[in-house]
């Protein structure tokens, strides 16, 4: 699904990865963690075919990256950015916003497929928001058009959705009705990406965690293995105690029971 090896980007003077490993197989869902600067932006960009390393390989389902047109890999990958929201025009119905999921541009001119439609309102009733269909996009509180964007990603059915932050901004409320709608693709034949600084969304969907620092991923396994506060401490360089309730992890700062 996606084999990164040895990975190493120079910018200037600065290494920014210094040689990144990560496997990642097919119905696995990974969540990507690790201090502001690290590289998992970086890292993101480059499984989806934005940047280049400056040596290493990228294989993404199968293809090796500068043997084939990435842009036919990323018909197949799902990636929700921060700035993908800043893209949308904020008075365009939410249906049409997901709709342009399932075409490879922004915005629709002409007139779509009433067949396009009824599938842009089933992906909204999939995340809760098939009422607000008519709206426009910027009537939707942030939680919602987070959910939007999920609705709009699923419409070309990626078999990789990358998510770089969705969380963050959303309150608590907003954040585990998002976690939630993610959880109803998880079943789906699709592998998840997911990039986040908060612990506590590592939601019984994921099932495998890789910890970064300074370029380098530092542990990467199944979730339990690698969320140990040996290697959380490492990467933070605070103490962390890690409990897990509901199958979640929940982090504490500081030594002590
Ligand atoms: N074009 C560039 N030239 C120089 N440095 C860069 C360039 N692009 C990114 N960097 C640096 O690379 C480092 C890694 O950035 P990246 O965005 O991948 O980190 P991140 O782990 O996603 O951080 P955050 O959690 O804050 O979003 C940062 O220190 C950033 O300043």
């Amino acid at each position: 699904m996606i084999h990164l090896k040895d990975l190493t980007l120079r910018r200037g003077e600065r290494d920014i990865l210094r040689g990144v490993d990560l496997h990642v197989e097919p119905g696995q869902h990974w969540v990507l963690l690790g201090r502001n600067g690290c590289g998992k932006t970086t890292v993101l960009e480059m499984i989806t075919g934005y940047l280049f390393p400056t040596s290493g390989t990228v294989d993404v389902l199968g293809h090796r990256y500068g043997q084939v047109d990435v842009r036919e890999v990323r018909k197949n990958i799902g990636y929700i950015s921060p700035s993908l929201m800043e893209k949308f025009t904020l008075r365009d119905p939410v249906w049409e916003i997901v709709a342009g999921g399932a075409f490879a541009y922004l915005r629709i001119y002409e007139q779509l497929p009433e067949e396009i439609k009824e599938r842009s309102i089933l992906e909204l009733e999939r995340v809760g928001l098939a009422h607000t269909a008519e709206q426009p996009f910027g009537t939707l509180s942030q939680g919602e058009r987070k959910k939007v964007l999920l609705a709009r990603t699923m419409m070309s059915s990626p078999q990789l959705l990358i998510l770089d932050e969705p969380c963050a901004g959303l309150d608590l409320y907003e954040r585990e009705k998002f976690l939630d709608a993610l959880a109803g693709f998880a079943g789906r034949e699709l592998s998840m990406l997911y990039v986040t600084h908060h612990i506590e969304e590592i939601v019984p969907l994921f099932t495998h965690v890789a910890l970064m620092a300074d370029g380098r991923i530092t542990a990467q396994g199944e979730k339990r293995e690698v969320l140990t506060p040996r290697q959380l401490q490492e990467v933070y360089d605070l103490p962390i105690q890690v409990d897990w309730a509901d199958h979640r992890p929940w982090i504490r700062v500081g030594g002590g029971k």
